[in-house]
């Protein structure tokens, strides 16, 4: 299984996302070849290795030829088309073509993705809007060109890191727009991509294209894959000149198990807490059962005295980060709070070893627990219950006889 991640430290274009692959090993005939299934005519592709910031990447350009590119106007660095097709069009060349269906199907998402976005900043229905990003030739190539550079690299998983854009304003055909650019910040609604600005780069590093393959693309945002092994490294060049590398880093990891192992001895954990003056003790029982369900690593109630002298109840729960919205969710819908609050917390924690022990009792897993050269051993409790009824023992006598099996070990 491999993994491709993605590191937009500089942002991301269309053009960077096809560069870093080609950076990585995609074959730019074998590429060719595929992209011809769409039968578009009218461009040109340059692919260049090149060294910027004194490290070496490819640059992925895709230009008009002359025919086509009297409808195309050069505006500095920024390029404004003026021949749109709409969206139907765009999915009539796709689905008409040789592709396989799933690249069909990923590239019809993201051109929807683009358009939805389009369609509502300049507000307009999304048939009728101003194609002047995806009507573009170069948008086609871009978006059906990633899935099938990832279909000829097999990648099977994408994860994304942050997501870096610049700031300032940058001119398009229709006048001046605020970084991130409008379409950008309207795919940025209703998720939880994570995104910052850099307020020294002047400029847009995100774009349309970009956004919004890595939109549909990504399921995972967030950090390196550990005990991965790291198989290549590539880079993308973005054409903007910003003081630093303008560049997308991508990674392929193999899902080969490394020999050598990321010990964990710290981590961090969210806190969310509730204060609860109107739920009853069954109530707060089940949301209690639903949360521990729901991958909280961990809920409790404490008793409180809220305003007013009320006699009340704080429901708390400890659940990893990304679990957050899901759980936080869970206490909306089933209790009468109507706000939670969340700290994030520092852990640190014990290596953690779970081994399925054999005795004369009957199975049991066995937690077996270091931290610098502390070491300690924990039942499962679960299991020593079952086990105690079948032998019909004491649980408390049952686990002095395992401890001590254990120990003699
Ligand atoms: O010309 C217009 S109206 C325009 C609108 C927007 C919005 O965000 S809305 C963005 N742009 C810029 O066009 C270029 C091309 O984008 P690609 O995604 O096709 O590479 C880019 O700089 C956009 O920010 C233009
Ligand atoms: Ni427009």
């Amino acid at each position: 299984m491999k993994t491709l991640y993605l590191d937009p430290f500089s942002g991301v274009s269309g053009n960077m996302l096809l560069g870093t692959l080609f950076d990585l090993g995609l074959d730019f005939n074998a590429f060719k070849n595929e992209l011809a299934k769409l039968k578009l005519t009218g461009y040109h592709l340059s692919l260049t290795k090149t060294t910027k910031s004194a490290i070496t990447g490819h640059l992925f350009e895709v230009s008009l030829t002359s025919e086509f590119a009297n409808h195309h106007v050069d505006e500095g660095a920024q390029k404004i088309h003026h021949h749109g097709r709409n969206l139907a069009t765009i999915e009539d060349i796709i689905n008409n073509s040789t592709l396989n269906a799933h690249i069909k199907k990923s590239a019809c998402t993201v051109f929807e993705e683009i358009a939805k976005a389009e369609a509502h900043v300049h507000e307009k229905k999304i048939d009728e809007i101003h194609f002047h990003e995806i009507g573009a030739i170069d948008s086609i190539i871009d978006i059906t060109g990633f899935f099938i550079g990832l279909n000829l690299l097999k990648i099977d998983k994408l994860i994304c890191g942050p997501l870096v854009d610049g700031t300032g304003t940058i001119k398009v055909a229709h006048g001046v727009m605020p970084v991130p650019v409008p379409a950008v910040m309207q795919m940025r609604t209703n998720s939880a991509i994570p995104f910052r600005q850099r307020m020294d780069v002047d400029t847009e590093l995100v774009t349309p294209t970009g956004f919004g393959i890595i939109k549909c693309a990504t399921t995972t945002f967030g950090e390196v894959p550990e005990n991965l092994i790291l198989e290549k490294i590539g880079y993308g060049f973005g054409t903007r000149q910003i003081n630093g590398l303008n560049a997308l880093r991508s990674c392929i990891y193999n899902s080969l198990l490394s020999n050598q192992k990321v010990i964990h001895s710290k981590d961090q954990i969210i806190l969310i807490e509730t204060n609860l003056d109107d739920t009853t003790g069954q109530e707060l029982s089940d949301v209690m059962a639903i949360l521990l369900t729901n991958g909280a690593k961990d809920a409790w109630v404490e008793p409180i005295t809220m305003k007013k002298g009320r006699p009340a109840h704080k429901l708390c729960l400890l659940a990893d980060p990304t679990n957050s919205e899901t759980l936080t969710k869970i206490i909306f819908e089933h209790t009468s709070s109507i706000g939670v609050r969340q700290q994030l917390l520092d852990r640190k924690i014990m290596q953690r070893d779970l081994k399925l022990l054999k005795t004369k009792f009957g199975n049991l897993h066995v937690k077996y627990l270091s931290y610098a050269g502390i070491t300690k051993v924990s039942l499962e409790h679960d299991d020593l219950v079952s086990l105690a009824q079948k032998n019909k023992l004491p649980i408390k006598n049952l686990e002095t006889k395992i401890m001590n099996l254990i120990q003699s070990d």
